[in-house]
């Protein structure tokens, strides 16, 4: 048994996987040997599903099938969605009540005893995008949209969102946003996920643990954290370089920056940069593009990016979802939306040849403490 330590798992493996690969040295990312641009380009994120769960990009006969085995899912039951506007309406944060609402849904899943991962686990997508509009319009005081099961997953969730079938831009660049959040190998959050399916547990475990540990600002939270640094640069009154370089000499980590895997530019920031450019350049609002491409040159400038720390698929999400007219706090239950997908691909595949996750901590406290009962202490 070897005794080094290795402080956040970093570079051990743990499993083997087919699933996804992260060269952090050139920035490449492939979900099963397909590389993340032309998936981004091409597939639907229904298509990646099926990519990731069933081995293989689906014919158009088999896509149209699972389309509608998702769609049939959407509907959730009265009580979850009571339950979901009773979260909104104490104040809670979207991302507790999705976590909370995951977890609920498995009272209401007549089928889940002893069926498959995937069996559950399309369930469970089908529903989080409702759960997660319908805490949004509880939010605005309006009623919940019902699914619209002609509607592509991505058009479906636009659509419950604001009551408006979306126009084929919107509908295209928030498909793409959610292919590109898909998989990332086993980053915290699936990490979590596996830990808790390794123990056999049911899916919706895994599921609500894997939401728990991306809502961190270390992790998923953090491209919330971007949106609000940009507000706060513009609520400042400075130019966005007077404000990184203030903020770097007071030592603030920036949002959107750095990663575990990655030491030059995440693969997805470059593609969420251009569909911003798009974006911008079609409705002439610049901003957001300007504060982050200035900000990122700067610490460009500053050495960081030499040093391995880039932008990460955080930094540019926001400003895209913030273009849709998304509010910033959905932001990361987006991502939820879209990483679940990743989530349970993991855990099939481990189950699959399953071994329980139980690292050890090198013992640091005392050996022999004399044992005082309590009236003596
Ligand atoms: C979807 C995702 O989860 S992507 C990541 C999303 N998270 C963020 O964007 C939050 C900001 N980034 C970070 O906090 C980190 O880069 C992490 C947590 C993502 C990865 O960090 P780790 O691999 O643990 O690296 P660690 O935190 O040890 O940082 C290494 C060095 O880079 C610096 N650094 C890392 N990220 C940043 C940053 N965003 N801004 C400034 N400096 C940074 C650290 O201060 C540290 O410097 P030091 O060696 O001089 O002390
Ligand atoms: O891989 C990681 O550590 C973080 C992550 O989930 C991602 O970048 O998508």
């Amino acid at each position: 048994m070897s005794n080094e330590l290795k402080r956040g798992l970093e570079g051990v493996l743990v499993a083997e996987s087919e699933l996804s690969h992260v060269d952090g040295e050139v920035g490449k990312l492939v979900y099963r040997g397909y590389d993340i641009e032309e998936l981004a380009r091409g597939a639907s994120y229904e298509e990646v599903l099926h990519l990731l769960w069933h081995g293989s990009l689906p014919t158009r006969a088999e896509l149209d099938d699972f389309r509608a085995e998702l769609a049939a899912e959407r509907a959730v039951d009265d009580e979850v969605l009571s339950t979901v506007r009773t979260l909104a309406d104490a104040g809670d944060r979207p991302m507790a009540a999705l976590r909370t609402a995951v977890s609920m849904l498995s009272a209401y899943d007549g089928d889940a005893e002893g069926e498959g991962v995937l069996a559950e686990g399309a369930r469970i997508t089908a529903k989080i995008p409702t759960v997660l509009a319908a805490f949004e319009r509880a939010r605005q005081g309006e009623a919940a949209v019902d699914p619209d099961p002609d509607l592509s997953h991505a058009g479906n969730f636009l659509y419950m969102l604001t009551g408006t079938e979306p126009d084929d831009v919107s509908e295209e660049t928030f498909d793409m946003a959610l292919t590109l959040h898909a998989d990332h190998g086993l980053n915290a959050s699936t990490f979590t996920a596996l830990v808790i399916g390794s123990t056999m547990a049911d899916v919706y475990s895994s599921v609500t643990g894997g939401i728990g540990a991306l809502s961190g600002s270390l992790h998923g939270g953090a491209n919330q954290d971007v949106m609000e640094m940009l507000h706060e640069v513009d609520a400042s009154g400075k130019d966005p370089v007077e404000w990184v370089r203030d903020a770097r000499e007071n030592d603030r980590r920036i949002p959107g920056f750095g990663h575990r895997v990655y030491k030059v530019k995440d693969p997805r920031a470059r593609i969420l940069e251009g569909k911003l450019r798009d974006l911008a350049d079609s409705s002439g609002d610049r901003k957001w593009l300007e504060y982050t491409t200035a900000i990122e040159s700067h610490l460009a400038d500053e050495g960081l990016v030499e040093k391995g720390i880039a932008p990460n698929v955080d930094f540019y999400s926001g400003s895209v979802y913030d273009a849709m007219g998304i509010p910033m706090d959905l932001y990361t239950p987006i991502f939820a939306m879209s990483r679940v997908g990743g989530w349970i691909a993991h855990v099939h595949e481990y189950q699959a040849d399953n071994r329980l996750i139980r690292p050890r901590a090198r013992y640091t406290g005392p050996e022999a403490a004399e044992f005082v009962p309590i009236d003596e202490r």
